[in-house]
């Protein structure tokens, strides 16, 4: 072979080389486009989660994932999940209020690197991935490889430091929304659900009950003379009085059941698979509970407080959903009527209407 054949071979070999990199890593860039579009699509934490934990280390053969994030007072990571309607539990997350037990791992370098096993006496090499907000630390994702499969070529540490960006854009973007959709359905007073929040449980519930067959209770539990306690004491101790009435009236109910306020010195309490005579008998310990015990708050003598309970139940086969929203302000009526009639009784009193059936 002459040398002019030699260099023609030589140039079609790097040529071949060249282009096997190049469809390599469009392959790359394709599979981190791909999470990328996913991740953007991603609606909740939980949804981030199973794509981060579950579904890549899937598709990528990997030994093992977790992702840590941190949950500062104000994010409320855990709180968000929790009501999360899938919210089952994701394998490899963990949620901690300092970044103490990972931050150490990066040595100062917030960027995509690889924890050899050698270098830390592990079965197999770690893969870190800093989730940064600005210069902060708010979480990392760290994925298991067998040992020396996974190096780090400088193409590939930018695509997954770009990566990296993305999950922490994505996250907080879920974070931020949950929480504004949180707020939407809360009470900033006595932090239980508001009207709105109530609107949509009942909506839930009534369908839950139809579908089960199950029954479902609705209790309205409305202050006695509030007005007085305002005008004697001030709109503070009313504030505080209310504040109390919750703890009083969630003191008596399940995790299962739906506290919410309704309107100013007026709740709404939903009692899933709860028949007639056991809503009763949680209404009337709601009603003991509140007088039984004198609000006290700073600076003011104690004071006697008491409530009205109206009871409804409802036990119902309906398929069609359009007949969920009747049932639901069936329930909601039925039980104001039922604290209508109590506080014409006397105030301080439970009463109910008779159980809707079909
Ligand atoms: N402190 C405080 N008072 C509130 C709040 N929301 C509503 N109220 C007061 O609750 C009182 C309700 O008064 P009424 O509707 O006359 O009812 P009531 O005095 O409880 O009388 P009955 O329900 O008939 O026993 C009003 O004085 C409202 O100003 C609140 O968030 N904080």
């Amino acid at each position: 072979m002459d040398d002019q054949q030699q260099n023609h071979n030589l140039a079609n070999k790097f040529l071949g080389d060249l282009m096997s990199l190049d469809r390599q890593y469009l392959t790359l860039f394709n599979y981190y486009h791909d999470i990328e579009m996913e991740l953007l699509a991603c609606q909740s934490i939980h949804h981030i989660a199973q794509l981060l934990l579950e579904v890549v280390p899937q598709r990528f053969e990997l030994l093992g994932a977790s992702l840590h994030l941190v949950d500062r007072e104000t994010e409320n990571i855990e709180l968000l999940m929790a009501e999360e309607e899938e919210g089952s539990v994701i394998a490899g997350l963990y949620v901690y209020r300092t970044d103490e037990s990972f931050k150490p791992l990066y040595q100062g370098d917030f960027k995509a690197q690889i924890i050899t096993a050698d270098e830390d006496a592990l079965s197999t090499d770690t893969l870190l991935l800093p989730l940064l907000r600005g210069k902060q630390l708010i979480g990392s994702l760290q994925y298991s490889v067998a040992p020396g499969v996974v190096t780090l070529s400088e193409a590939s540490e930018q695509l997954l430091n770009h990566l990296s960006a993305v999950i922490a854009a994505s996250l907080d973007n879920c974070i931020n929304q949950q929480y504004l959709a949180h707020l939407s359905v809360i009470d900033v007073l006595t932090k239980v659900r508001n009207r709105r929040g109530f609107e949509i449980d009942l909506l839930r519930e009534v369908g839950r009950a139809c579908r089960s067959g199950d029954c479902l209770s609705c209790l309205f539990i409305d202050i006695d003379f509030f007005k007085m306690i305002n005008d004697s004491y001030g709109h503070c101790v009313g504030d505080m009085a209310l504040q109390q009435v919750v703890d009083r009236i969630q003191s008596q109910l399940r995790q299962s059941d739906l506290l919410a306020r309704y309107g100013g010195e007026e709740f709404a309490v939903l009692l899933p698979s709860c028949g007639m005579s056991d809503a009763l008998e949680i209404a009337e310990r709601i009603r003991q509970t509140v007088s039984n015990r004198l609000i006290d708050v700073p600076d003011t003598i104690p004071f006697k407080i008491s409530v009205s309970v109206g009871v409804a139940t409802c036990h119902i086969h309906e398929t069609q959903d359009s007949g969920f929203q009747r049932m639901g302000q069936w329930l909601v009526h039925s039980a104001d009527n039922a604290l209508y009639q109590a506080k014409s009784n006397g105030r301080n009193k439970v009463c109910s209407t008779r159980v809707l059936q079909a």
